[in-house]
């Protein structure tokens, strides 16, 4: 039976490691604050993140983290983007033959733009990195409740075994060989998030919503593409399926944040208000100097970035959105347009 290490001890990892105890793995975890480590030992509840989910006995915290991979034969990492690298750093040194990895953060490395499958490579030599993503709030995988996922990797052996590790009734996974798009997918999905959490905030209605959803998906997959992904990868679960779940959910930590901006709230107080990590917020600023570097249209991202960064106020942007160029549905797609110029009657 696989022994399997969890890094981070937020609301996914320790959604995850309930969902791999359950199916009887040895689980251990870790996390920097040890007063979640506590709170699991003695109380086998995680207080902060996932209040009311019970945490089975066979979750074993350590405050050490070298402790806490010893021995392993998967590595969950589950801390916030921006902390992956340093955490590599920590771990390299220590890690087993044969000691996979799997990555479940969703988010692009500010600065180098590289995705999280590639910054743990980069720090540790791993070359068959795996990567879980898909529509998936840890308040419902915790509570079991029907969800399903993809994993993605290199080498097909490995999706392969960590879909096995994960694969349970209530939780379904597939595999998927397109690694870039699935990292990229479940990272920009976030921006868009933001954005519908803003329309929300502002009082606008489905119509937005959905409006934003489907040019969000079509900037998501025109930057994908750019960068070496499979446009198909963008119809799948990594692709619109979170980001339906994410732009509608009452648990997306993106969605809420941007509730609270088109609230009036500062980025700052949204952020503080939410608790929970909003990658969203880092995703936009590495998406939108990736666009610029690609010279691929995002104007819901740009809209977004000034809204974060620039202090541009949210109705003005969704004006600005409103009055671009008008344009033709899919100009993007030269065989779509050369079609439809045929289509046309005369
Ligand atoms: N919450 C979900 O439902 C969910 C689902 C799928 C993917 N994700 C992704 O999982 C990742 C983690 O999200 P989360 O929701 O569990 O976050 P969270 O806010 O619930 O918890 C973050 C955890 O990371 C730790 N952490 C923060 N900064 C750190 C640092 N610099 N070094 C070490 N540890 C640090 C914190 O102590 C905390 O335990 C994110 O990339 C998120 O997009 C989350
Ligand atoms: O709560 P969010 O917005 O960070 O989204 C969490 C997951 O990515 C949903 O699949």
């Amino acid at each position: 039976m696989s022994k399997v290490s969890v890094i981070g001890a937020g609301s996914w990892g320790t959604a995850l490691s309930i969902l791999l105890a359950k199916k009887g793995l040895r689980v251990s975890i870790w996390d920097r604050n040890d007063g979640l480590l506590n709170d699991i030992k003695k109380a086998r509840e995680n207080i902060k993140y996932l209040p009311g989910v019970i945490i089975p006995q066979n979750v074993e915290v350590y405050p050490d983290i070298i402790e806490c991979i010893k021995d392993t034969d998967l590595i969950v990492l589950g801390v916030p983007s921006h902390a992956i690298r340093e955490i590599c750093k920590n771990i390299k040194g220590s890690l087993n033959d044969g000691q996979k990895i799997v990555s479940i953060a969703k988010g692009i490395e500010n600065d180098t733009y590289l995705r999280m499958s590639q910054v743990i490579e980069e720090e540790t030599g791993i070359n068959d990195v795996c990567v879980l993503s898909g529509p998936s709030h840890a308040e419902e995988v915790s509570r079991d409740i029907p969800t399903t996922v993809v994993v993605s990797s290199r080498k097909r052996t490995v999706a392969e075994y960590v879909q096995d590790i994960f694969m349970t009734p209530k939780f379904r996974v597939y595999t998927n060989p397109d690694i870039t798009g699935v990292e990229l997918g479940g990272a920009i999905k976030n921006i868009i998030a933001l954005a519908a959490g803003i329309s929300d905030g502002l009082g606008y209605g489905d119509n937005t919503k959905a409006a934003l959803m489907t040019r969000g998906l079509a900037e998501m997959t025109r930057l994908g593409v750019a960068m070496g992904a499979d446009t198909f990868t963008f119809s799948g679960l990594s692709g619109i399926g979170d980001l339906i779940v994410t732009c509608t959910s009452m648990h997306s930590r993106n969605r809420r944040a941007g509730i609270l901006i088109g609230q009036g709230k500062s980025v700052n107080e949204a952020l503080t208000e939410v608790k929970m990590v909003v990658e969203g917020v880092k995703t936009t600023k590495a998406a939108y100097e990736l666009s610029k570097r690609y010279q691929v249209e995002m104007p819901i991202t740009e809209k977004l970035y000034e809204v974060l960064f620039q202090d541009k106020n949210p109705k003005y942007a969704v004006t600005e959105l409103m009055l671009r160029e008008k344009t033709i549905e899919l100009h993007e797609n030269e065989e779509v347009v050369t079609r439809e110029q045929k289509s046309w009657e005369l």
